[in-house]
């Protein structure tokens, strides 16, 4: 089982010290643009010096050569996840994943499909999709697929269509977790860990249900353990 992944979203250094060293495991974290832009590359080292292995989440976007050329720079980074849009479609996909895997062939690249603060509705009226969101989260799936990626990011919502629409290796990579307890925010498709593990998620990524409790440790080894199945909620 995957370790869940705890989603750094935080500006300072120093604060992600002070967090990271309350636990005294090793820990599978995601850097987003909030603390990347903040601090730079720099930030990559800090962490993996701790021991602790990196989800770069920077979802790039943009013309092929100018997403190539970025991920030349990310393939230099030690890490072991990062992402781009699937929106920027199959040859943007391609380059990135070239770039990517040149500097490091053992990182895994993920495409985002469908964020997860997005409804059926959202998809329907802004984005005047004709597909369902289900159906355009697997459209993007199988792109990312036909491209080469490892994975998507999605809901675990979608994670059992993915994996039988796309193949069972292909990895969903999954936010939008939250307990029964936890407060409503801007995610729109939210699930708890057991129900991401019941539809087959490969991994779970977590922030502030961890990040902004008041016992960060004690709510990860929760979330940890309900999400192996070790206990229930
Ligand atoms: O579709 C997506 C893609 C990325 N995210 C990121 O995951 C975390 C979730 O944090 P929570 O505090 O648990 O909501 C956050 O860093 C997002 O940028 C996502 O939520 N949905």
């Amino acid at each position: 089982m995957n370790t869940p992944i705890i989603a750094l979203d935080f500006r300072e250094y120093e604060t992600v010290k002070e967090f990271l060293g309350r636990f005294d495991e090793k820990l599978f974290v995601k850097v987003g643009l909030e603390l990347y832009l903040s601090n730079g590359p720099k930030i990559i080292e800090e962490i993996r010096q701790m021991g602790h292995d990196i989800f770069l989440d920077l979802k790039l976007y943009d013309i092929p050569n100018t997403v190539g050329k970025a991920m030349e720079g990310i393939g230099r980074l030690d890490i072991q996840m990062t992402n781009v849009h699937a929106q920027g479609g199959t040859a943007m996909m391609k380059r990135a994943l070239e770039s990517f895997k040149d500097g490091n062939p053992d990182g895994k690249l993920i495409a985002v499909t469908q964020l997860t603060s997005m409804t059926d509705e959202m998809v329907a009226r802004e984005q005047q999709s004709v597909l369902s969101l289900t159906e355009s989260v697997v459209h993007y799936s199988k792109l990312a697929q036909q491209a080469g990626l490892d994975g998507v990011v999605a809901s675990p919502l979608e994670s059992e269509i993915i994996h039988e629409k796309v193949g069972p290796e292909f990895l969903t990579v999954t936010p939008g977790i939250r307990l029964e307890e936890d407060s409503n925010d801007d995610q729109a498709r939210v699930v708890t860990p057991a129900d991401a593990r019941n539809r087959k998620s490969d991994y779970i990524v977590v922030g502030r249900s961890i990040t902004q409790d008041k016992d960060p440790v004690d709510k990860y080894n929760r979330i940890k353990a309900i999400w192996e199945g070790v206990t229930v909620e």
